[in-house]
């Protein structure tokens, strides 16, 4: 991947993209928080612009975290099954308000006997994303153990969680509703922000990534205007309580900066 070449027009990010479901969402502002927008503008976004943020998908063999991958960065769908082998990864440029933004996307593997290797790469994610398969429950169930193995690597106080169902098109919406519901209840007890996409129709595939670029974005330009203005004033730096923030509770709180 070159840096220095022109992004996407595709990859180009001027607005907040919305959540799928406010009940279980990160936040639920319509805008980029003000401060990001403000530094954005004043080119005072520190080292964002040449940072590449490490994202991790995980989830159980086979729920289609590389069909998910490949139909994001390649425009590509393979119905056929090839595990794999321990990790692989892409590299996603995006422009987001004016300011070019880096995901590395790290897929690996579901299948037990790879998953020692596929671990030793869980370090340093910036987001992790579990992935289900919207037909199978067990694999719902097992995203909490998945989690907990990603976290045991990361920060869980800072990395950002997506909770994304797979396969929509093998379900009816009656089977869709009921498996909603519980998938819900899932990403509101992990933190996350849920998502259902279909890498086969390519249903709500970009726009999931979209608001992965963005949170992740606004997350790196809050944390460095946090660093540079606790560097100016001190190390005070104020936090900010907001009820749209949905998961920013006692034991997951960030500090955010306030305009
Ligand atoms: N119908 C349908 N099939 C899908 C979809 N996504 C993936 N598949 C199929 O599910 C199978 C597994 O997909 P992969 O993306 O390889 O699964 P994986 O999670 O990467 O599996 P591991 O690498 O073993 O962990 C393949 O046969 C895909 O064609 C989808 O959205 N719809
Ligand atoms: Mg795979």
């Amino acid at each position: 991947m070159n840096l220095l070449a022109p992004v996407r027009r595709d990859r180009v990010l001027a607005e907040l993209p919305q959540c799928l479901r406010k009940e279980a969402a990160l936040h639920v502002h319509k805008d980029f928080h003000p401060r990001v927008t403000c530094a954005c503008q004043e080119h005072r976004t520190g080292t964002v612009g040449f940072k590449i943020s490490k994202v991790i998908v995980v989830g159980d063999l086979s729920v289609g975290k590389t069909c998910l991958i490949n139909r994001f960065c390649k425009d590509t769908f393979d119905k056929n099954y090839k595990a794999t082998i321990g990790v692989d990864f892409e590299m996603e440029r995006f422009e987001v308000l004016g300011v070019p933004f880096s995901l590395q996307l790290w897929d690996t593997a579901g299948q037990e006997r790879f998953k020692c290797i596929a671990s030793t790469y869980y370090r340093g994610a910036q987001a992790i994303i579990i992935v289900f398969n919207l037909n199978d429950m067990a694999s719902l169930e097992h995203t909490k153990q998945w989690l907990a193995d990603a976290l045991k690597e990361n920060d869980p106080s800072s990395v950002l969680l997506f909770l994304v169902g797979s396969k929509k098109d093998l379900s009816t919406p009656a089977q869709y509703a009921l498996m909603e519901k519980d998938a819900l209840k899932v990403a509101q007890e992990i933190k996350a922000e849920y998502w259902a996409v279909s890498s086969l129709t390519g249903e709500n595939v970009r726009e999931f990534f979209f608001r992965v670029a963005a949170l992740t974005f606004e997350a790196n330009v809050l944390a460095e205007l946090e660093k540079s203005g606790a560097r100016r004033i001190g190390d005070v730096v104020r936090i900010n309580s907001d009820d749209s923030n949905l998961y920013l509770t006692a034991s997951r709180k960030k500090p955010t900066c306030c305009p």
